[in-house]
């Protein structure tokens, strides 16, 4: 799988630099685009009415060009409305004086029911909302409820953040090129592209990695590679072994939650780290997962010192307060041994008033690492400058994130993005809304402390927790509640270890 995700700007790059590369030229690539959506188009709707190729002025309509003349010479009946014709010299205009057919003006736009919409006004070069006569096209394709044909991207949409500033087509189809753009993937402009397809049209492999692209579609080919496995010999504490800290008496469920997962991905042992007070409660609830009074920082380093637990989750179900900040700051300084904290919902929101606290602990290289699991409502706390910045793309502003907290930053949501400090990025698409369920997120936390604590790098152990969790969730489906995720997991691990 190709996985690399371009910026409109890289996406231009990678255009300048496969047209100096050859074979294909400016206007040769435009041919290819045309062809793989004229392609698409006559695949699909074999049968099809009308077929409408909106074209604007730039060189998404170039492509709209393109498509509308091959259609025209396999049979089809096509017609075209332009919002101007394309500036003189450039590919588009080639590709408008190749096209037989005579454009008719956008303003008047209308179409028969049973038609077919391709659009090909903006893609890459959207620059500002969409208005006027594109955004009447918008409205009334949306009325005639005409299916959408998107060329690279359904106009009105930001190939950057995926951003629908003014309105925007909704297409059942998304033909885009050479890769997939970051705005395919974040919401709401996943929403608007349906399914999206990636078309060869001659920018060879060499020329996108040399564009040293920082932002991937998150799945297996990011991180399998460096997903645990057992070796013959191995024992239980080699296997890793994850503390998760657990709440109250009346709040000891989510770390649970967080603990199974955590043995669910292999960890070969996980404790529950219990205050006195609800350890009847936990002792009440777990069988193969083991369990541990802390009640303070004193006996927290004596765990951490006998029992050398290699991941910690702290947050879930845990309270917000001076302990969480303190414990937090205690596995930060731990040494050696820790390989990971994974910062979850109250733990987060612990640090809210003095987020640098947090960030200063988990800055020396040598401890243990940082992840942080906020949902936007926790990112927020920790990082309200970032999240209110409405110039920065989710992407962005994890990825700053990342950088200040020296941590992973996993920002979640629909279109949850890994973040690491040194500006890698990936955007996860597997997920589906059954996920969004009380604990959910607690068994994602678990899920990357227990990968974490078997040795696996921060950012791949956060990357894979996130597919997997979304694979497991989106598979099990309807009726999903966060007790069966871990279970789940199950038959999503066995299809990533199976034997070659
Ligand atoms: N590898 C590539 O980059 C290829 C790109 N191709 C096509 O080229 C497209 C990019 O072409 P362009 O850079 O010409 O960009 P667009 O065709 O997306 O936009 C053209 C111009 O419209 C103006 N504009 C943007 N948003 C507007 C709005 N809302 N209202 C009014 N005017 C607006 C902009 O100033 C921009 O210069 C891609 O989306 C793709 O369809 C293909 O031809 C094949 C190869
Ligand atoms: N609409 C959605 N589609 C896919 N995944 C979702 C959606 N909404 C939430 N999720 C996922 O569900 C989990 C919810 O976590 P969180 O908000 O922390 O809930 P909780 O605190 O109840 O466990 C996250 O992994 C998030 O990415
Ligand atoms: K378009």
């Amino acid at each position: 799988m190709r996985i690399e995700l371009l910026s409109p700007a890289e996406m231009g790059e990678a255009d300048k630099r496969a047209i100096e590369a050859g074979p294909f030229d400016g206007i040769g690539l435009m041919h290819n685009a045309g062809a793989a959506i004229a392609r698409e188009v006559l695949a699909r709707y074999p049968a099809a009415g009308p077929v409408h190729v909106l074209c604007g002025p730039g060189n998404n309509g170039g492509d709209g060009y393109v498509v509308a003349r091959l259609l025209a010479e396999s049979g089809a009946a096509v017609s075209l409305w332009a919002s101007g014709p394309p500036r003189a010299g450039s590919d588009a205009a080639i590709a408008a004086a190749e096209c037989p057919l005579e454009p008719l003006p956008l303003a008047d736009f209308s179409a028969a029911p049973g038609s077919i919409v391709v659009d090909a006004l903006y893609g890459a070069g959207l620059s500002k909302p969409l208005d006027g006569e594109a955004a009447r096209a918008v409205e009334r394709v949306a009325g005639l409820g005409l299916p959408v044909v998107a060329v690279d991207l359904p106009s009105g949409i930001s190939g950057d953040s995926g951003r629908a500033t003014g309105p925007a087509f909704y297409a059942e189809l998304t033909v885009t090129f050479a890769r997939k753009k970051p705005g395919h993937l974040l919401m709401p402009g996943r929403g608007h592209c349906g399914e999206v397809v990636v078309a060869d049209i001659g920018i060879g492999d060499a020329v996108i990695g040399g564009l040293q692209v920082r932002t991937f579609e998150n799945g297996p080919a990011l991180w399998l590679t460096a997903l645990p496995v057992p070796d013959v010999d191995t024992h239980k504490y080699r296997r890793g072994h994850v503390g998760v800290f657990s709440g109250g008496p009346a709040s000891t469920g989510a770390a649970r939650l967080s603990a199974l997962a955590a043995a669910r991905s292999g960890a070969g042992a996980v404790t529950v780290l219990s205050p006195a007070n609800a350890l009847m409660v936990n002792a009440a609830h777990l069988t193969s997962i083991m369990l541990r009074k802390i009640d303070d920082t004193a006996e927290l380093e004596a765990f951490l010192a006998e029992r050398r637990p290699s991941a910690l989750v702290l947050g879930p179900g845990f309270g917000v307060g001076e302990k969480a900040r303190d414990f937090a700051l205690a596995v930060l300084g731990a040494q050696g041994g820790v390989e990971g904290l994974v910062l979850d919902a109250d733990g987060l929101t612990a640090f809210r008033q003095q987020p640098d606290l947090l960030f200063a602990a988990a800055a020396p290289k040598d401890g243990p690492a940082l992840v942080l699991t906020p949902h936007d409502g926790e990112f927020a706390r920790l990082f309200p400058d970032l999240a209110t910045d409405e110039v920065l793309s989710k992407p962005e502003r994890a990825r700053k994130a990342a950088a200040r907290c020296h941590g992973i930053v996993i920002a979640k949501g629909p279109d949850t993005v890994i973040a690491a400090p040194d500006g890698r990025a990936a955007i996860n698409a597997n997920g589906a809304p059954w996920l969004a369920t009380a604990g959910s997120g607690d068994v994602l936390a678990g899920l990357v402390a227990g990968l974490l604590a078997q040795g696996m790098p921060a950012f791949e152990a956060a990357c894979a927790a996130v597919w997997m969790h979304a694979e497991a969730g989106s598979h099990f489906g309807p009726g999903l509640i966060a007790e069966d995720l871990p279970l789940a997991l199950v038959p999503v691990l066995r299809a990533l270890i199976a034997e070659p």
